[in-house]
């Protein structure tokens, strides 16, 4: 594509330079520059990508994406914001490959994970093509790739992922959708079909600050929605809202889409009653605008109530009948990494879950609670360079539910691990926990051997925070680290 096509996206720019410039791809990590490519000048929180033009010339890169004009050179494309020109270039670059496939994205504190998987599985088994963007990985077609980042891609590599779903006649993307991403434009030009709103409570305080910050990040997805009514039903928009929690009022005040609510205590479109919980499962019946149907689900705890009511109310949506819906979430049997049973035939429990936050830490172990015969251990940790103030508010909660607790190491990266152990202790403390019953040891898999090597007999061992994680990221290198692996070695180590 040529340089002066590409700029045809944006209306306030000029090109600094020769306008036919061939462009054969884009890039805006210096790195990973190849001969032929725009590369995009981005100035991020941390470094500014305009200092690495010269390096990105070197490389190859044809032209440039700049907000002031540079000395080099080659040609450039100079605009007033580079974030935004990435979203805008990318998605015409990669020919607005959203608009060929409906999008669903999921916001929320915790849940986004477990509710894509389910509407995955729910979509696909009526026999759509789907793809799937969220941390477990990245589907596109029947190919899996790793995702890279936690969570929300970045526009340029986003858009180059729709073009790849499109071009295997991707039907429906279900993707996760997090607060970073929506604050820092990644999705920009990303048309949903349906947002999703699982729960706000308290994490990523490091970067937005304030709660209502943070909750107006979540808000972008629902105000881009919905605008544009149409008669026609594949242009309709939805916004799923969970009517239990106090964000949603404030959200459908923003979309314009046509809102459907979903929850257990309020009255709601979508409701589950009669919800039983046992360490087998969940069982609940679904009161909704489609009919009634008993649920018989073999995920556990009552969070995954909610999560299973997001995935039953927005394919609804998409018309699936509800008795097929129920068929395919009764047939899920475990989320990868979330209330994971790890098993070599121990007399006691221990599950492997991705709770990193306290209210997940909440769900998780209040759950646990409701069906553990004997002791609980907990091992956790919190993960460095991320939210300060959520650690020692992740040491009161699983204080309040556990019998003995494990603090350990969970991605350090950069910050000393001794130290985010510290942080976590005052609410350990604060609670009131009696200081033999809780020991801090940096190195996560000697943590792990000590609460095993602890359990007895109808005990429950929880393993939080790395869930599906297959590494332990300590000063930018991830060394190989995977919570079943581990437990299991330890588990054996013991009875064998
Ligand atoms: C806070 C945040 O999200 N920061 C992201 C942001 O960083 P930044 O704006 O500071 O960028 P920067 O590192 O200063 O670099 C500026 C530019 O220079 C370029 N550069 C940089 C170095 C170099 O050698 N050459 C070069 O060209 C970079 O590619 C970039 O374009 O843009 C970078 C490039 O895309 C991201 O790598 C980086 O994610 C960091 C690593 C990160 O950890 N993000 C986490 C917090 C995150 O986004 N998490 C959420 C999950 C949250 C949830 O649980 O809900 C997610 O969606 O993944
Ligand atoms: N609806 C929910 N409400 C509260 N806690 C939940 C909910 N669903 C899951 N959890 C807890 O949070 C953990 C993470 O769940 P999940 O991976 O689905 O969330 P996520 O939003 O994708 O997280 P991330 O922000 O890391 O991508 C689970 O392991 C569980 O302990
Ligand atoms: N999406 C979350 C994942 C946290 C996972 C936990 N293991 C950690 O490293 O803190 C984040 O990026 O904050
Ligand atoms: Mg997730």
């Amino acid at each position: 594509m040529k340089l002066n096509e590409l700029a045809s996206a944006l209306l306030i720019t000029h090109i600094h330079g020769e306008v036919n410039t061939e462009i054969t791809g884009i890039e805006a990590d210096s790195r990973k520059v190849k001969p032929g490519d725009l590369f995009l000048c981005v100035p991020g929180l941390t470094v500014d990508g305009h200092d690495y033009a010269p390096r990105a010339i070197e490389l190859g890169a044809a032209a440039l994406v700049t907000e002031r004009v540079l000395d080099v050179s080659v040609p450039q494309l100079v605009v007033k914001d580079a974030r935004y020109a990435m979203a805008a270039l990318s998605a015409h670059f990669y020919g607005y490959a959203s608009k060929e496939m409906k999008v669903i994205g999921v916001t929320g504190t915790n849940g986004k994970t477990t509710t894509t998987y389910l509407i995955e599985r729910i979509l696909s088994d009526q026999g759509f093509k789907t793809g799937l963007m969220g941390n477990i990985h990245i589907k596109i077609g029947s190919d899996y790739e790793e995702n890279k980042v936690t969570n929300t891609q970045e526009a340029l590599e986003l858009q180059r992922i729709f073009r790849k779903m499109a071009d295997v006649q991707t039907d429906y993307c279900i993707m996760e959708v997090s607060s970073h991403g929506l604050d820092m434009g990644r999705v920009k030009g990303v048309q949903f079909r349906t947002g999703i709103f699982t729960n706000l409570t308290q994490d990523h305080l490091d970067y937005h600050k304030t709660m209502d910050a943070y909750q107006a990040a979540k808000g972008l997805l629902f105000s881009r929605l919905g605008n544009g009514f149409s008669a026609v039903d594949a242009e309709r928009q939805y916004a799923v809202l969970n009517a239990d929690d106090p964000a949603s009022e404030a959200y459908s005040k923003l979309t314009a889409a046509q809102v459907i609510t979903y929850g257990i205590d309020s009255e709601c479109d979508v409701r589950a009653t009669d919800i039983r919980i046992t360490a087998q499962g969940t069982e609940f019946r679904l009161v909704s605008f489609a009919g009634e149907a008993l649920f018989r689900m073999k995920l556990v705890g009552k969070f995954n109530v909610y999560n299973a009511l997001g995935a039953i109310a927005s394919t609804l949506a998409e018309g699936v009948p509800l008795e097929q819906i129920r068929n395919s979430l009764e047939r899920v049997a475990v989320v990868d990494g979330r209330m994971e049973v790890v098993s070599e035939g121990q007399d006691f429990l221990v599950l492997v879950d991705y709770a990193h936050t306290p209210d997940g830490l909440d769900n998780a172990l209040s759950t646990i609670r409701e069906f553990a015969e004997g002791n609980v251990y907990t091992v956790f940790g919190c993960g460095g360079d991320r939210d300060r103030r959520k650690r020692p508010l992740m040491g009161e909660v699983t204080a309040k539910y556990s019998d003995y607790l494990y603090v350990t190491s969970d991605n350090p990266r950069t910050e000393k691990p001794e130290a985010i152990l510290e942080d976590i202790v005052p609410g350990i403390v604060g609670a009131g926990f009696p200081s033999d019953k809780y020991e801090l040891i940096a190195d996560r898999r000697l943590a792990i051997q000590k609460a095993i090597e602890g359990a007895g007999p109808k005990d429950v061992v929880l393993i939080a925070g790395k869930g599906h994680e297959t590494y332990q990221d300590i000063m930018g290198v991830k060394h190989d680290f995977d919570d079943r692996l581990v437990a299991k070695a330890a588990i054996r180590g013991r009875i064998g």
